[in-house]
């Protein structure tokens, strides 16, 4: 069944309380990287445009004491948000009694208020409660009774079953719907996998295998090809009985990896080639290798071959998801391999290109593609649980059509 939407819900006079995730970094009080406040900006500004009163939730990092709250105030987003729809926005620095209530009763249609982190809950008296990240019913049903309607475009959150988005959506049956953003990450993180137009091609990437063995699982029933690349690769190597030399290897998954490669036949493809080092360091001597990595050498980047040899497999794709890097991109000597992997998805004028989060999307954006690409998405461990086929606890509580 469809999920409802915001464009179901009556707006007019309504006090919408919308879940967004501006979990952003904040440097010195403000906002570093932006995107995911700009990403919420069509739902927003659809419910002030249509007289709703937009009351808007988020969490902002994680606390675990009182000290951690006073660095993660959301004012600095509201000052941000303010400037971006260029109207104010009323911050409250409290999550709930009667300085909220006042505020959002003073509201009027088309304005605009953002509650305080929403992980300030997590924390009372000094005793970390978990009542936003433990899913405090009676927390997520005050929050529910402060509004008429809620819409939810939290993806980056959409993975955490938390008060401010599960707790919210229970107690409003009905009346809890999906924005724009929440819509478009559904669309084509759920169509890249269920329903991709071929050859479909999976790249993965980054650090350890252990985080993405989901992810791969799932895939290998439905992707034409995965290839690896990054740290990951070289536990894929272990397996296969190549030299690994000093490259990050995890033991423990060396039988995973194993069985994986049993099982996909050609679908997996490894790096050939590799550039070495002989330290984790910008200044490292290197060389590219293929093949056996000796001891005293630790693969970080891959090398030229194995460059071409992915970009022949992505030539024709019609459907490409990409996650994680394919070295360690953060030093500009070992870039190469993830800016040629990006570089070359830019020129697939026929395809789909999806960067699920994290790590990858600060790669895309740093080197530049980002904007050739079709969808990055603003979630990273959401995309992810996503890429893995498990339900999203907060995609499944938004009401049904
Ligand atoms: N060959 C490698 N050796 C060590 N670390 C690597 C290697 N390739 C990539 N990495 C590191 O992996 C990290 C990203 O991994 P990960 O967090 O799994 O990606 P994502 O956040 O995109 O899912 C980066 O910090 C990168 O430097
Ligand atoms: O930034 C987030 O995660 P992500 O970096 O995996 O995308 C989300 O806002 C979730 O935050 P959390 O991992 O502290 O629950």
């Amino acid at each position: 069944m469809a999920k409802l939407t915001v464009e179901d819900l009556p707006l007019e006079g309504k006090k919408v309380l919308m879940r967004v995730d501006f979990n952003v970094p904040i440097k010195d009080g403000v906002v570093g990287d932006d995107n995911r406040i700009v990403a919420a900006l069509p739902t927003i500004k659809y419910v002030i445009e249509h007289g709703g009163r937009a009351i808007l939730f988020s969490h902002l990092g994680r606390i675990k004491k009182e000290e951690d709250k006073p660095g993660l105030s959301l004012r600095p987003v509201a000052e941000r948000l303010s400037n971006l729809l260029n109207k104010p926005v009323t911050f409250v620095p409290v999550t709930e009694g009667k300085q909220l209530e006042d505020a959002i009763n003073n509201m009027n249609n088309g304005d605009v208020l953002l509650v305080q982190n929403t992980r300030y809950e997590d924390v009372k008296d000094g005793e970390y409660v978990k009542r936003e990240s433990g899913n405090d019913p009676e927390l997520g049903k005050y929050w529910a009774s402060l509004g008429d309607v809620f819409v939810n475009d939290a993806f980056g959150t959409a993975h955490r079953k938390h008060a401010s988005n599960v707790g919210i959506a229970t107690n409003m049956p009905g009346k809890a719907a999906a924005g724009y953003l929440m819509q478009k990450e559904i669309k084509f993180l759920g169509d890249a996998v269920d329903n991709p137009e071929r050859p479909f091609v999976a790249i993965l990437g980054g650090a350890k295998v252990s985080d993405k063995i989901g992810v791969i699982d799932h895939l290998l029933d439905k992707a034409d090809k995965i290839i690896i690349g990054g740290g990951m690769a070289y536990t894929f190597y272990a397996a296969k009985g190549i030299k690994t030399g000093d490259s990050l290897v995890e033991k423990d998954k060396i039988d995973v990896a194993k069985q994986i490669l049993d099982k996909a036949g050609d679908k997996i493809v490894l790096p050939i080639d590799n550039v070495v080092a002989d330290k984790f360091d910008n200044d490292a001597n290197t060389k590219v290798v293929e093949g056996d990595i000796d001891d005293g050498w630790m693969a970080l980047d891959i090398g030229p071959k194995s460059i071409k040899e992915f970009e022949n497999v992505l030539k024709d794709a019609k459907t490409v998801v990409w996650n994680g890097p394919m070295g360690v991109f953060e030093k500009p000597n070992f870039a190469k391999g993830t800016l040629e992997v990006g570089k070359f998805l830019g020129t697939l004028a026929d395809a789909t290109t999806i960067v699920g989060g994290g790590d990858s999307t600060a790669a895309v954006k740093q080197l530049g593609v980002a904007g050739k690409l079709t969808h990055i998405s603003t979630g990273g461990g959401a995309s992810l649980t996503y890429l893995e086929g498990k339900v999203l606890p907060g995609i499944a509580a938004i009401s049904e059509k």
